[in-house]
């Protein structure tokens, strides 16, 4: 009965994983559009479907309220993503994005929103492949609503309007271990505010360890050390892009971003995303850059804390300062707008830093996934140069 649904889908399916003979790209060929279903899926009698547009304030407060209260949890069901409405706006309004992938599901008596999924336009590159894809997020089932198998309905429900696109693939995480995943990455959090998360259960005091002994190992300086390091500004797109799309080469997986697109992802929009750049003092080249997101969590039934400010690692590129230099003035920085943890994967070369700055092993893992495009062999997470919301 596990996986049901994934055994009728074009993944890699388990039962193929030993099989090289397979090979390494798309696992079903397009079809033509006039042989897409034409019609969205049925749903269960009581319930209808509607396209969310997040411009609307209303619409995007409805989206808000039901990922809020529903939407993904940690293992001990002590924190809740509390993605914010600007956080969502920015998510789901890339450059070419399309309305109609913004999907929900609303009880026909009621209006009630009910549950939720999200596709947006991405070129991805796979070696040397640079394929158009769809990033499915956000997918959400009201939790009264759970095991009525919406989940299906609705990944087969976007699916079919990226189809309608002309987009045959798509790249999503999970948590959960599903046929079959590219990579899986390990996550980690550095304190940065150790009294609050140690109040609210997100860290424990070390063995050994007092709360002053605790507050001194995770102690930062007031600010960066690297002579140039600023914010991002317009002016120093081109730059960045120019600095990215070189170090995401090395990657096996990679987004293909160009100007308007590091405009969009990577310029700094208050409470959302932050990114800095190394600007050289003597020849003004800009020769470094790194970049956080901002995704607070709910604190699940705490007396006195409702809020975790957490910042998530997004995209860090060093070619003059060492990486753990510069990840460690992403780490000033954060600290000094307030966030209480700076959490990262192990991707990319994350792992080159991440123990020397002090971040702690997470109880979980990401897992990656890529939907109608065979990977022939899994990927160490260090082959991996594409971070999702
Ligand atoms: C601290 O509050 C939490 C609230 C809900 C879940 C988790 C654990 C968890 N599942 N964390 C991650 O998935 C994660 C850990 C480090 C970096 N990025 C992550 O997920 C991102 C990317 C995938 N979409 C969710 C945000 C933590």
């Amino acid at each position: 009965q596990r996986h049901k649904f994934w055994e009728t889908q074009p993944v890699g399916q388990f039962k193929d994983l030993n099989d090289t003979s397979l090979p390494e790209g798309p696992i079903e060929p397009p079809t033509p559009i006039s042989e897409v279903k034409q019609e969205p899926y049925n749903l269960p009698n009581l319930y209808e479907w509607v396209t969310c547009d997040i411009n609307s304030e209303d619409t995007c407060a409805e989206v808000y309220n039901l990922l809020s209260n529903n939407y993904v949890e940690d293992d001990e069901n002590m924190f809740r993503f509390n993605y914010s409405k600007e956080f969502l706006r920015w998510a789901l309004h890339p450059p070419g994005y399309y309305k109609t992938w913004h999907i929900g599901v609303r009880v026909k008596s009621s209006k009630k929103l009910v549950a939720f999924i999200t596709g947006i336009p991405a070129r991805i590159r796979v070696r040397t492949d640079v394929v158009s894809m769809a990033e499915v997020n956000f997918l959400c089932v009201h939790k009264k609503l759970r095991s009525k198998r919406l989940a299906p309905v609705m990944i087969k429900e976007v699916t079919r309007r990226v189809h309608l696109e002309n987009i045959w693939q798509a790249a999503y995480t999970a948590g959960v271990v599903l046929p079959t995943p590219i990579t899986s990455c390990q996550y980690w959090h550095r304190s940065l505010n150790p009294k609050k998360l140690i109040d609210v259960g997100f860290s424990r005091l070390g063995p050994r360890m007092t709360m002053s002994r605790t507050l001194k190992l995770f102690k930062l300086p007031d600010q960066p050390a690297t002579p140039g390091f600023r914010k991002m500004e317009l002016r120093d797109v081109p730059a960045v892009t120019r600095l990215l799309r070189a170090y995401l080469m090395q990657f096996v997986v990679a987004p293909d971003l160009d100007e308007l697109d590091v405009e969009h992802w990577v310029l700094p929009k208050d409470e959302v995303v932050d990114s800095y750049v190394v600007e050289s003092p003597e020849n003004h080249k800009i020769t470094d850059f790194c970049s956080f997101y901002t995704l607070p969590s709910s604190i699940l039934g705490h007396p006195t804390h409702s809020i975790l400010k957490a910042a998530y690692s997004y995209y860090n590129v060093s070619t003059k300062t060492p990486l753990l230099q510069l990840m460690n003035d992403a780490l000033i920085v954060a600290k000094h707008k307030g966030f209480d943890v700076f959490n990262a994967l192990d991707l990319m070369h994350n792992e080159s830093f991440l123990k020397e700055l002090k971040f702690g092993p997470g109880d979980g893992k990401l897992h990656y996934y890529l939907y109608n495009y065979r990977i022939k062999h899994i990927l160490r997470a260090s082959e991996l140069g594409l971070v999702l919301l």
